[in-house]
């Protein structure tokens, strides 16, 4: 075999074209300045625009076949790959949201938007940094309870990216899937579309830096939960349920969505609503109208926590409908009530991060 020496080497390499625009791969600049020879051995390498070049792998054996055919079979040749772009890396969702939540029950009409509503206004109140997202497309309902039906979202461009403002409102920050249809044809939103307009409110949204992140989920069971138990690692669930003897099943029903074999979300707690009828003229009486401790028997009974019990009082459903949460004024008892749970989650987050390792996203099939 003849002495080597790097024009041979760039020679045999002009035979090799690239796929694309049919130049060949030293015109194009690809073969970087590193060509070393050693006997039959060569190395060297070869740069693509971009680390997923669909043709890398070929035109890595291309130029293997061209240093054997036009130069010797005896060339050995080693070659590497480099690209000109750094390879994205991915984007982590929600990179500035310290605990993510998702507000669950096992069926619908159990006041879980209105758990969920309150409880991120009461963590507002706090003082903690919080955004809440309506992924509820049977009914979302957040607009309405926080007074924003006919508000508009708008966008602004983060780091060269067109990112969705949520709006805000008594210190939380909002998106609803509510916001991108109108609320009639939401119902009618199937699989895919649903879900890639949850992925966008999630990651082209611009959330910023959250101490809670929490998430109104859909009733019962969906592709909805499957969609966000894949994109994002949510830290813990809070169940809501009512206090009659037959809210077991669904509440358990709504636990095994977050504890699965694949999907490893840990339980915060069980919140009870409705847990007994309190009038609003005589605060102190308690009528246990679904039954008496049904709330804490359940939790027992799932062996999780309870967060606390909300009372059926008429200015929970009045707030909802005027867009006024109730967990604004402190001094009410369901005010207090909500302040409670915000509390008990808080504590649970903290106790939960303490001692297990963080949840890992569900992967794609
Ligand atoms: N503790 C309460 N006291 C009085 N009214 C309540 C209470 N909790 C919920 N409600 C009312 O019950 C109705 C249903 O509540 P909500 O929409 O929060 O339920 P949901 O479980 O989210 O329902 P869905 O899952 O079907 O959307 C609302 O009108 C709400 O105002």
């Amino acid at each position: 075999m003849e002495r080597l020496y790097p024009n041979l080497i760039l020679d045999a390499l002009r035979n090799v074209r690239y796929p694309g625009n049919g130049r060949d791969i030293v015109d194009l600049d690809m073969i970087a300045d590193d060509i070393r020879i050693d006997g039959p051995k060569v190395s060297f390498t070869i740069v693509f625009d971009k680390p997923t070049d669909p043709f890398m792998k070929s035109i890595v054996k291309a130029a293997e076949a061209a240093l054997r055919t036009y130069i010797s079979p005896e060339v050995e040749p080693t070659i590497a790959t480099a690209s000109r772009q750094p390879e994205q890396k991915a984007q982590p969702m929600l990179p500035g949201v310290k605990n993510i939540i998702g507000v669950s029950s096992g069926k619908g009409g159990v006041g879980k938007s209105t758990v969920a509503v309150n409880l991120a206004v009461a963590l507002a109140q706090e003082g903690y940094r919080v955004g809440l997202l309506d992924a509820d497309i049977f009914g979302p309902s957040l607009p309405k309870m926080f007074g924003v039906e006919d508000e508009q979202v708008y966008m602004h461009e983060v780091d060269g990216r067109a990112l969705i403002i949520p709006l805000e409102k008594y210190g939380v920050k909002l998106l609803s899937i509510g916001f991108l249809v109108d609320k009639d044809s939401a119902v009618l939103w199937r699989g895919g579309m649903a879900s890639n307009a949850l992925r966008q409110l999630i990651g082209e949204a611009d959330w910023g830096e959250l101490d809670y992140f929490l998430i109104d989920m859909p009733p019962g069971t969906s592709d909805i939960h499957l969609t966000l138990v894949q994109t994002l690692a949510i830290t813990g669930a809070v169940i809501v349920s009512t206090p009659q003897e037959v809210a077991l099943a669904d509440a358990r029903k709504g636990i095994s969505m977050f504890t699965g074999e694949k999907v490893n979300v840990p339980i915060l707690g069980l919140v009870e609503n409705m847990a007994w009828f309190t009038p609003e003229r005589h605060p102190d009486e308690r009528y246990y109208i679904f039954g008496r401790e049904g709330g804490v028997k359940l939790a027992q009974q799932l062996g999780v926590r309870l967060l606390g019990q909300i009372p059926v009082v008429e200015s929970i459903c009045e707030g909802g409908d005027e867009g006024r949460p109730v967990a604004l004024d402190g001094s009410s008892i369901t005010g207090q009530a909500f302040r409670h749970v915000a509390r008990e989650v808080v504590d649970a987050c903290n106790r939960r991060n303490g001692t297990l390792p963080p949840t890992i996203k569900v992967s794609l099939q």
